[in-house]
């Protein structure tokens, strides 16, 4: 048989190819304050590295589907954002038999979802492409009372859907030019992405840490992560101190990064793209 070559893949293989490396390599990403990665379990009871990596590959489909959709309509419009909601949806369903039921990655399949269908409609303006996407109303969401939702409620944070209605400027302004920053300071590849992940809990309204610490553990993993950077990041030892701290900080408060873990996965997809498109 005829071995297949990596240009016969088509543009829809490859992103979603794309973004299942970004949430393996978000996983293995070590130490994260209070998430799971190869130490261990970090704040979550019912999530560890292996489940993660299942959920993650139990996406490719998902994320396929999704690109192959924006080729087929495409534009953004309310077809394609219900198409994708659809998608969406029924990848969750995949990822939760998987997982035997654990939401692992919820918030990324939304904000990957919107970036990958964005880089397929466009390689130009994937951010303002995806915002776009999620400012229009699927008709079909249920609306059921999520984490999310009630956080709102309490604390008025917007999360997940916000983040990419403004285009995410979490990854755009803080993740993104973090990693670049770190890479130029030549501090290797695993600070410089951990340095990127701590630039986004900077100023992150993460609804994950909202629901099980509220503004306490929004307050601890803000500042504590501006702490490891103005200690000069995580590959110094002063940083490594302070973000040994955090990781215990947000530990005694139960207070997990989820949404900024999602972003970081978003950030090394846009990250990825650049310049294989
Ligand atoms: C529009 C949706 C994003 C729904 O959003 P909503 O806020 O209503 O729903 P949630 O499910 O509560 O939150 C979404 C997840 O997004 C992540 N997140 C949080 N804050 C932010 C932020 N500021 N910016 C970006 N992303 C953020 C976060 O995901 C991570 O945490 C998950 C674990 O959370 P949780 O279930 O609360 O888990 P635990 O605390 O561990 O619970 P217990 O076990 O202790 O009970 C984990 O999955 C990470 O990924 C938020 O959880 C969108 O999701 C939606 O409409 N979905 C419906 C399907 C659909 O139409 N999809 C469209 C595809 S394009
Ligand atoms: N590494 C991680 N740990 C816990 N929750 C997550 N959600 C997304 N990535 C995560």
């Amino acid at each position: 048989m005829r071995a297949l070559k990596l240009h016969e893949l088509s543009l829809a293989d490859r992103l979603a190819d794309m973004a299942v490396e970004a949430l393996i390599d978000e996983a293995d990403l070590s130490p994260k304050p209070a998430l799971v990665d190869r130490r261990g379990n970090g704040a979550h009871s019912d999530l560890h590295l292996g489940l993660m990596h299942a959920s993650a590959l139990s996406l490719w489909p998902m994320f396929k589907e999704m690109a192959e959709a924006a080729i087929e309509f495409g534009e953004v419009g309310l077809p394609l954002r219900e198409a994708l909601g659809r998608i969406g949806r029924e990848g969750e369903q995949a990822m939760l038999i998987t997982t035997h039921g654990v939401n692992t990655h919820r918030g990324a399949i939304w904000a990957l979802g919107l970036l990958t269908a964005a880089a397929a409609l466009a390689p130009r303006d994937i951010p303002l492409n995806a915002a776009r996407l999620a400012l229009l109303n699927d008709r079909y969401v249920p609306q059921p009372m999520s984490h999310g939702a009630q956080v709102a409620q309490r604390y008025g944070a917007r999360g997940a859907r916000e983040e990419a209605q403004l285009g995410f400027p979490s990854v755009l302004q803080r993740g993104l030019p973090q990693l670049h920053k770190s890479r130029r300071q030549n501090v290797g590849e695993q600070n410089a992405r951990l340095d990127a992940l701590l630039a986004i809990m900077t100023d992150l309204a993460d609804t994950c840490v909202l629901y099980r610490a509220g503004l306490e553990g929004q307050h601890a993993m803000q500042r504590g992560a501006q702490a490891v950077l103005d200690a000069g990041g995580s590959a110094t030892l002063a940083g490594r101190r302070h973000l040994h701290e955090l990781d215990q900080q947000l530990l005694a408060l139960n207070a997990s990064p989820g949404g900024a873990a999602d972003l970081l996965a978003a950030c090394l997809f846009i990250d990825r793209l650049d310049g294989a498109l």
